[in-house]
């Protein structure tokens, strides 16, 4: 969420969501050039719910902001369904009809929108902008949003959205700022966080993403599974007898890195860790994007970048090492030396394909598309 001054447009802009690993939002306070003017995080803290963070949030940012007024909040609205195909002002009815996809985004949606909530009930009058994960997705080609499911599922909105996208919109204009060659190419964004799915973007645009219909669909996450063959999820329910809830549970909550090391869903957790387990698992991590990155060049009808992004491929050189190496054959070349010293070019002159780190900012996103909604 963020806050705008009118007469000299500073944007304040928080993000955070409640899930199993805990509560951990940040608040950043930014001028229209993106100057951050304030920052403030808080430690995972499981025993404030939205109302009295969103309070607390809310009372710390208009102290720190002086004499500045708060005039509107922006939010992350993780899935804008078939409608929201662009940010918009929140009102009851589209409230309500954001409360509709919240089955299909269970660790987001119902978070977000408690957050909206929360705001309304501090600031009734203070304008809403929802900012959605799935928008920057929405334009793709129909083929790339089909299941092989009978049509009239398609109709009803049972097709593959995508998410990220405040994190994809974002890396693509800083491109078009650092790296205009690369942001007119092929280029595949690997945003690895918690939440972790790679974009094949094409002149700025989405072309292919690998979560789909939900955020569950694609890499192996932190405690996701990613991609998984259907006829699995049969079997629990058939053979295993697991109720939809307990499946849900499972595979949102108790998979992925966690699931694999049964250890953490971590990845410094797991680095740090000589368990035969924890290295089965970040193996793993590293052969899914691999694999999936194989797929989006298929889409992309070749590669010319590959951008890095959120905490694991920001931070975790080893990650990015692995996931080069089996990219090898594409004949792209990791510059071992620049993959450790931080956000820059990190692929050897002779690559074919330049590597990047590129350190993700949704909130900026998030703060521009209020800025253009409130005109
Ligand atoms: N400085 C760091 N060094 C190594 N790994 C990091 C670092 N910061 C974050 N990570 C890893 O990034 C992941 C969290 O990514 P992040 O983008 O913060 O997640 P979220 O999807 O919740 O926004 C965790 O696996 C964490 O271990
Ligand atoms: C959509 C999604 O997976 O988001 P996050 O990475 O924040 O969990
Ligand atoms: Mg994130």
């Amino acid at each position: 969420m963020f806050t705008l001054d009118e007469t000299n447009r500073p944007t304040l802009s928080a993000g955070g969501q409640i899930e199993q690993i805990g509560l951990s939002p940040k608040l950043v306070a930014r001028d229209a050039d993106g100057t951050v003017l304030l920052r403030r995080d808080w430690e995972n803290n499981t025993s404030l719910d939205h109302a009295a963070l969103l309070k607390e949030l809310f009372d710390w940012g208009v102290d720190h902001l002086g004499d500045r007024e708060v005039i509107a909040i922006g939010h992350r609205v993780v899935h804008g369904g078939t409608r929201f195909a662009a940010p918009c002002l929140i009102d009851a009815e589209v409230l309500h009809a954001l409360d509709d996809l919240c089955s299909l985004a269970p660790l987001h949606q119902p978070h977000n929108l408690a957050g909206i909530r929360a705001v309304n009930a501090i600031a009734p009058d203070l304008p809403q902008i929802a900012c959605f994960d799935t928008a920057f997705h929405h334009d793709r080609a129909a083929v790339a949003t089909r299941f092989a499911i009978p049509r009239a599922l398609h109709e009803q909105g049972i097709r593959r959205y995508g998410f990220h996208g405040l994190s994809y919109e974002y890396i693509a204009r800083r491109l078009r700022e650092i790296d205009p060659a690369m942001a007119e190419g092929r280029v595949i964004v690997a945003h690895l966080g918690n939440g972790a799915s790679l974009c094949g973007i094409r002149e700025g645009r989405s072309v292919d993403t690998t979560m789909g219909f939900t955020a569950l669909d694609g890499l192996m996450m932190g405690t996701r599974s990613g991609a998984i063959d259907p006829g699995v999820i049969l079997h629990f329910q058939t053979a295993l007898g697991m109720s939809a809830a307990e499946v849900e549970d499972l595979l949102y909550k108790r998979s992925g890195l966690l699931g694999v090391s049964g250890i953490s869903s971590d990845m410094r957790a797991l680095a740090a860790s000589n368990a035969v387990e924890a290295e089965e698992a970040i193996e793993l991590f590293a052969w899914r994007a691999a694999r999936e990155a194989g797929g989006l060049m298929s889409s992309l009808e070749g590669l010319d970048g590959l951008v890095f992004t959120a905490g694991i491929g920001e931070n975790n050189a080893g990650i990015r090492t692995r996931i080069c190496q089996r990219l090898a054959w594409t004949g792209l070349v990791l510059d071992e030396a620049a993959n450790i010293r931080g956000e820059a070019i990190i692929s050897a002159p002779e690559s074919a394909v330049t590597v990047r780190i590129i350190r993700t900012d949704e909130e900026r996103m998030i703060a521009l598309h209020t800025i253009r909604v409130l005109g």
